[in-house]
């Protein structure tokens, strides 16, 4: 029977397909013994877990081809180890259940690789995944990581880290829905950067069961379980009208009576650039830099490879205007190198600016390499750097930008609600700011944005935080600086009017938002965007001033 569930809609569209599950870490099995008679039948067991593992390896492998077959050919034999067979037989007859003999057998095995030098040290890696595969097996839970599946699927998550995200291919991740996550966690984002449906914030999303089928409405946020052949065709339809509405859409960004607001991409890397430039993005507003960093998180990676990865993107808006955020790491995106360990609080700890400045090599690097890539090209290069707390932050950015001999503009994102409030006094030190929506929230509030039980308070149609971009965009006015939006509320079509109405001076979100953004500016003129800013702002709720500024804009 049709259940409808509902979560938070963060990325329009609407996906139909099987659940499957992202797998969680596995679990130490408990040390339970067994009776010696058991002993037979647990090896046996063993075996054929390990045997069943193997052969999936192999299969993915033949599919995949290429690189990716060596590496899971390779991982196959290294569950069919003789030597390690033998150590989960006697560990078994010593007592162990099948589960507890692997995982001990490996565990030793995991330790004479990691000390016999860096070749076989970097194998741990692949053998903690195959034990993990063959313990959850024997387990009966779902195999961790990302689901095997050769079929496209809706994928249910508890939350996605930027970690997890590289991995992921759109061609089968058909929608996602996950448990935790706000509008502006990373989930969310990844979501709306690879164009797929996605709700977070649903509770007992954990228990859809393995296989059944949903439709998810990536507007509203229902979940249909199970849907009725009328029910999908309804939503299948609705996403069709939608996407016709869409394709019709093109150009610049500007408000029907021509009042100019440059569109531009989030991204957070080369593999981002066909994207943007496909929804017609003017240029990039938004690098996110850090995710050249995932790759390895106990170091920088060198200036070459920072050079190679920031022309690839530079070079792709030749004229444009591209905004490189210097990295931001800690809370949500931590780096071992980068990000104390211990601290109680890392959302108000040592994070974005604060840690380039206590390693300035670190931002040294970073801003030489801009400065390399830049050479040359026509491009208008914008730098800015994340949580700028006062203007004593954003001078030491400005000087460090300086020192490092970068030709660029020097901006300070706006994400602390400090920064808004003395806007005028950071931008004696820079030449624009951008709006950092999803921190602005998280800070405004005092909402962690990782957490759905609090995703009311990250709305960022909350009437405070709409006065606080009200506040640095009429700052940015006195000073005759822009003053752009890059977090997701610019993503939100109907929002990105009431921005452009509050005075913001461009509007930059992730490549799959921008035709639905441009389409729904192009429908009003300023004058209605800023009655409408008028009306959201005196409300009271997030809610209530979603309501007001519909009713302007429909002339209700
Ligand atoms: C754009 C922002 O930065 P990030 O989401 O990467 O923290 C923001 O905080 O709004
Ligand atoms: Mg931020």
């Amino acid at each position: 029977m049709e259940t409808t569930l509902r979560g938070v809609g963060v990325s329009h569209g609407v996906a139909i397909g099987e659940v499957r599950h992202m797998g969680t870490a596995v679990l130490e099995p408990p040390a339970k013994q067994i009776s010696a008679d058991q002993a037979e039948s647990e090896q046996a067991r063993a075996r054929q877990a390990v045997e069943a593992v193997a052969a999936d390896l192999m299969a993915r492998g033949a599919t995949a081809g290429g690189e990716a077959q060596a590496v899971l050919e390779a991982q196959a034999m290294m569950a069919q180890d003789p030597e390690l067979m033998s150590d989960v037989d006697r560990r078994i007859s010593g007592g162990g259940t099948a589960e507890r003999g692997v995982y001990d057998a490996f565990a030793s095995y995991r330790e004479l690789l990691a000390n016999a030098g860096e070749y076989l040290a970097g194998r741990v890696a692949d053998l903690d995944d195959v034990r993990n595969r063959i313990v959850a097996r024997l387990l009966g839970v779902p195999m961790p990581g990302l689901p095997d599946s050769d079929e496209p699927y809706v994928l249910i998550a508890r939350d996605l880290a930027p970690a997890d995200t590289a991995l992921l291919d759109p061609a089968l991740v058909l929608g996602f829905v996950t448990e935790e996550g706000g509008p502006t966690s990373h989930s969310a984002i990844l979501a709306r950067a690879l164009g797929v449906p996605a709700v977070v914030a649903l509770p007992g999303a954990g228990e859809l069961a393995e296989g059944v089928v949903v439709a998810v409405d990536g507007g509203s946020g229902e979940i249909f379980v199970d849907p009725s052949a009328e029910q999908r065709s309804l939503l299948e339809s609705k996403d069709a009208e939608r996407k016709a509405a869409l394709a019709a859409s093109s150009g610049p960004g500007a408000t029907s009576d021509g009042h100019k607001v440059p569109l531009l991409a989030n991204v957070g890397g080369p593999a981002d650039v066909p994207a943007a430039v496909e929804a017609g993005a003017e240029g990039v507003g938004l690098f996110r830099t850090e995710f050249l960093f995932l790759d390895d998180s106990t170091k920088a990676p060198s200036e070459e490879k920072q050079v190679e990865a920031y022309r690839a993107v530079l070079e792709a808006f030749p004229e444009g205007r591209v905004v490189v955020r210097v990295l931001d790491a800690g809370a949500d995106k931590p780096l071992d190198f980068l990000t104390p360990a211990d601290e109680p609080n890392p959302a108000l700890g040592v994070r974005g600016l604060r840690s380039l400045l206590d390693h300035p090599d670190v931002l040294r690097t970073q801003l030489t390499a801009l400065a390399k890539a830049a050479e040359g090209l026509p491009v208008q290069l914008e730098v800015m750097a994340p949580m700028v707390a006062d203007r004593a932050d954003a001078k030491a950015f400005a000087d460090a930008c300086r020192a490092a001999g970068l030709r660029a503009k020097f901006g300070a994102m706006v994400e602390i609600p400090s920064a808004a409030l003395r806007a005028r006094s950071i931008l004696q030190e820079v030449e624009f700011l951008s709006l950092g929506t999803n921190d602005l929230a998280q800070y405004t509030f005092a909402a962690d944005r990782q957490v759905g039980a609090v995703s009311r308070l990250q709305d960022p149609w909350q009437p405070a935080l709409l006065d606080l971009v009200a506040l640095s965009a009429e700052a940015a006015r006195a000073e005759g600086k822009s003053c752009g939006v890059c977090g997701e509320a610019a993503a939100d079509p109907l929002l990105a009017c009431v921005l452009t109405g509050l005075g913001v001076t461009s509007l930059s979100m992730g490549a799959a938002s921008i035709p639905y953004v441009r389409s729904a500016l192009a429908t009003y003129t300023l004058a209605q965007c800023e009655r409408a800013a008028a009306a959201a702002r005196a409300t009271d709720s997030a809610e209530a001033a979603r309501k007001a500024a519909e009713a302007v804009l429909s002339g209700a």
